[in-house]
Formats: structure tokens, C-alpha cells, sequence
């Protein structure tokens, strides 16, 4: 039976009145019919995707399920169905829905499965902060996000692995980072590893170091990110993408604590790992695409951040806090807030700094709307876009630096990705193309929101 309490079923306002405490309770869902029947997710998360995609929360092997078929969603008034434009509809009670309110005792079929969703009777309390929040460079408005962010000040006080789920351009590394800036490790390094980037050969160097097996001079005794980051925090970026191969020698170093030294002796690393991923990894997990002994390394405490379409309340605060960022005396509108609250945003936070980032230089010159921006497809790389600066705009538009700081970063966005392109995607001979350290290279890349599965996708490489 579906409870249609709210998720907070208890709130407490503490002596001061700043921060109050909450009850977030666990809720499931389960196949009671179907070729999954049995199978069930149980969450404190606010938003479960269901379909036969892995990174669904829920994921089904009925061939009549659409990959990305419904999304539930945790609300004040209860839990809400929404369909995800499945080709074989979702039913309720025989009727075939888009979205509903769900009633008490509702089952839902999606293809051949039916679904039961239960409110679980277990709570966790957790303390949160009233109006808006920041934790680091995080700033939200939204419950949902300040009871996100009262997880991760608790776990920044622990010294536990964690790791960190969520949609791209949600938050993620931001918050990695503000868990080390929360942390005992303050004053010690912050290191960032993008897995998608990380190769069978090039592994050894850049993750442990030691001595290379193949010989060549110049990599002899180099040290490993894992020593870089001795005494502060090791952030796995995209972990569910590190070859499988590789996934026995972290979970070593994971358990040893240790990695090889240049002796051939070990040396000991005090880290704490934090790791960020897209994908659904118990799912992979599941299917023996992840190991589950790394999987359960990682993820001593899990934090999903979620996307921006399910806390639109987030979006004020946000984009002014983002254009402050972006030092533009612009000011919105509250029919350009609202325009903002009613898109979907399918690249998170990221998107919509891209978006004024872009709308504040054009609405200052004068003449395009914000509309314009929001209908690109984010689908698009951003390597792939051309830029949109003009030079008539920018003399017209806006003071030398900050003239040249917005032609520097298209140019970087556009250099960047022809680089990696002409480099046959190939980080050694992007290296050597651009004259730039390896650590320099991942760093623009990611500063310049390039990911080489996008830019292979966008070639036609990817499968
Ligand atoms: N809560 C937030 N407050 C302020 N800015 C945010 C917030 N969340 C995301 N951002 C902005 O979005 C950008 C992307 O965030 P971040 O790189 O942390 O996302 P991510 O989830 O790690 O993305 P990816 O998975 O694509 O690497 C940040 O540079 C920042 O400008």
C-alpha cells in the first residue's frame, strides 16, 4: 500500500530556530508480476527511475519495458508517476496515464510488469539548515537538497569512502570537494582522476605509481596520484567507467592501503576515496560489469544528488548565485525565472550556467532571448558548438578582460575538442599535440565540460 504521507514525516525545530531535524523515510518498489517479479529497489532518494536502461534505478529485462520508461517521484503530497514517453504507456488501474498522483493500494504496469510502491516504516534523522543553503561552492533552496547537503556534512565529519551518484552537471565533483573542505584533510591535497580517461597501460603510472613494467625512462619513478593525494582526498570521477581489469589492483590498494614504491617495496597512503558516478553501479554490479567487493569499498556511504528538474525550486537561487559567479551586473527577470522553472534542464546545473553564461554576454548586446538558449539540444557535445561570440558584441558589449576571458574559454572549448579529434582520441597523443603535462590536459578537458565519450559518440566511434 502506498502511504501518502510526505517524506518528511517528522520535523523538529531546534532551540536556536536555525536548523531543524528530519525524518527522511525509506520507501520500495517491487515487481509483483512480470519477468522480474521479486525484484526491488529500497531508497531514501527523492526520485527512482524505472526501465530496461542500467542506469534505471529499477531495471527490467521485460522486453516491453522502454528503456527510460517512468520516473516516481517522492513528493510533499505523496508519490508522483511520470511517464518518460515510453513507446508501450504506462497503465494505472487499465487507464493508460502520463502522470498521476499515486492513490493508496495503486499498482502500475509498465509493459508486462506490475509495480508496487510501499513507504518503508525505518527513518533517518537528519538536521538541516532553514532558507537557503550552501555547503562549499553548493548553493540550493530546496529541501531536498539542504537534507542532501546535512548527509554530506555529517559524512564530511567521518573519514568514510563515499560515493556519490547522480546525473551529469549535477553537483558531484563540487560536492566531493566540499567534502574535503569539511573534512580533517582540509589542508591536505584534493587529486581528481576522470576514470573515463584512464587506460590498461597508463593505469600503473598515473594511478600507483612504482616503477613501470615496460621500461621507458622517462616514466621511471613517477609517483602515483594515489601518493600525490597522501594525507587529503582522492576523487574517482566517472569510477563505473575504469576498465574491469583494472578494478582488482584499486580494490588492493583500497584494502592494503599501500602502494608500490619505487624500490619495488610498498609505500603506506593515507587517503580517503570519494567517487562520482552517472551509471547505476549496483545495477552494473548485477550484470558483472563492476566488481562488487570494489563496489562495496566505495560506497560506504552513498549520496545521490538529484537532477535539477526534480528541485525546480533550486533554480532562483541558483542562477542568481551563478550569475553573480559570472560577475554579470545582468539582472532576471521574473519572466525569465519562469521560463527557467519550466525547462527541463536534461544538463543539470551545468546547463543552466552554460545558459546564462551565454544569455547574460547576449541579453547585455541586446538582442536574443533567453528561449534561444534553452532549446539547443544538450545532447549536442559541447566541443561540437560553435561559439557564440561575436567580436561586434563583445567591443559593444562588455570591458576588455571580461571581453577576452569569454573569447579565451570558446577558443579553449573548440581547440580542445579538435585536439582530441585529430589525436584519434588518444590522451598520449593529445599530449604531445598540445605540449601540455597530462594533469593539464584532463584538467581542461574537464573545465571545458569535454568528456571523449561525447566527442567519440559525436564521430560516430562510440558503440
Ligand atoms: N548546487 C550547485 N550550486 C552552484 N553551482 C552548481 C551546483 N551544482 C552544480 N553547479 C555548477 O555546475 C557545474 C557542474 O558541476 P560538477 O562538475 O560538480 O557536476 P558533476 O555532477 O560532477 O558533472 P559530471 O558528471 O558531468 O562531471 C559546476 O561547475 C557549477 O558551476
Amino acid at each position: 500500500m502506498i502511504d501518502n504521507r510526505p517524506e518528511v514525516t517528522q520535523t523538529v525545530q531546534s532551540p536556536e530556530g536555525r536548523s531543524t531535524r528530519i525524518q527522511v523515510r525509506d520507501w520500495t518498489v517491487e515487481v509483483v508480476a512480470g519477468p522480474d517479479k521479486g525484484k526491488k529497489v529500497t531508497t531514501q532518494d527523492a526520485l527512482l527511475r524505472v526501465g530496461s536502461d542500467v542506469a534505471s534505478d529499477l531495471v527490467l529485462s521485460d522486453q516491453t519495458v522502454s528503456r527510460r520508461h517512468i520516473e516516481l517521484e517522492r513528493t510533499s503530497k505523496g508519490i508522483v508517476l511520470r511517464d518518460l514517453g515510453s513507446r508501450n504507456g504506462t497503465f494505472l488501474e487499465g487507464h493508460q496515464v502520463m502522470q498521476a498522483l499515486l492513490q493508496p493500494g495503486d499498482k502500475v504496469m509498465v509493459g508486462k510488469t506490475k509495480l508496487a510502491i510501499k513507504q518503508e516504516a525505518r527513518a533517518t534523522e537528519v538536521e538541516v539548515m532553514g532558507g537557503a543553503d550552501a555547503f562549499g561552492a553548493l548553493v540550493a533552496a530546496s529541501e531536498k537538497m539542504r537534507v542532501v547537503f546535512a548527509q554530506l556534512r555529517g559524512i564530511a565529519r567521518e573519514d568514510m569512502n563515499l560515493l556519490l551518484e547522480g546525473e551529469t552537471g549535477t553537483g558531484k565533483e563540487l560536492a566531493a570537494r566540499a567534502v574535503h573542505e569539511h573534512s580533517r584533510r582540509r589542508h591536505g591535497p584534493f587529486k581528481v582522476v576522470d576514470c573515463n580517461l584512464i587506460t590498461e597501460e597508463k593505469a600503473e603510472r598515473e594511478l600507483f605509481g612504482g616503477l613501470r613494467s615496460n621500461g621507458e625512462d622517462e616514466d621511471k619513478g613517477a609517483k602515483g596520484v594515489f601518493e600525490a593525494a597522501q594525507g587529503g582526498t582522492l576523487f574517482l570521477d566517472e569510477v563505473g567507467e575504469l576498465p574491469l581489469s583494472l578494478q582488482p589492483k584499486l580494490l588492493r590498494v583500497l584494502e592494503s592501503r599501500e602502494v608500490p614504491s619505487l624500490d619495488g617495496a610498498t609505500v603506506p597512503v593515507d587517503v580517503r576515496v570519494i567517487a562520482s558516478t552517472h551509471r547505476n553501479l549496483e545495477e552494473d554490479v548485477r550484470q558483472g560489469r563492476f566488481r562488487a567487493d570494489l563496489y562495496y569499498r566505495l560506497a560506504v556511504a552513498r549520496v545521490r544528488l538529484p537532477p535539477l528538474r526534480t528541485r525546480r525550486e533550486d533554480i532562483p537561487a541558483l542562477a542568481q548565485s551563478l550569475l553573480r559567479g559570472l560577475k554579470s551586473s545582468f539582472e532576471l527577470t521574473p519572466q525569465t525565472l519562469a521560463l527557467f522553472e519550466g525547462y527541463d534542464w536534461p544538463g543539470n546545473v551545468r546547463e543552466l550556467r552554460n545558459v546564462l553564461e551565454r544569455g547574460a554576454l547576449m541579453q547585455e548586446t541586446g538582442n536574443v532571448s533567453w528561449l534561444d538558449f534553452m532549446a539547443q539540444p544538450e545532447t549536442k557535445p559541447e566541443g561540437q558548438q560553435q561559439p557564440t561570440t561575436s567580436v561586434a558584441a563583445l567591443v559593444t558589449g562588455m570591458p576588455y578582460h571580461e571581453a577576452k576571458d569569454r573569447v579565451v574559454a570558446d577558443f579553449e572549448r573548440l581547440y580542445f575538442a579538435e585536439v582530441m579529434r585529430v589525436s584519434n582520441f588518444d590522451m598520449k597523443t593529445a599530449e604531445q599535440h598540445t605540449g601540455l603535462s597530462m594533469q593539464s590536459l584532463y584538467r581542461l578537458l574537464k573545465k571545458n565540460g569535454l568528456r571523449l565519450k561525447d566527442l567519440k559518440n559525436a564521430e560516430g566511434l562510440d558503440k
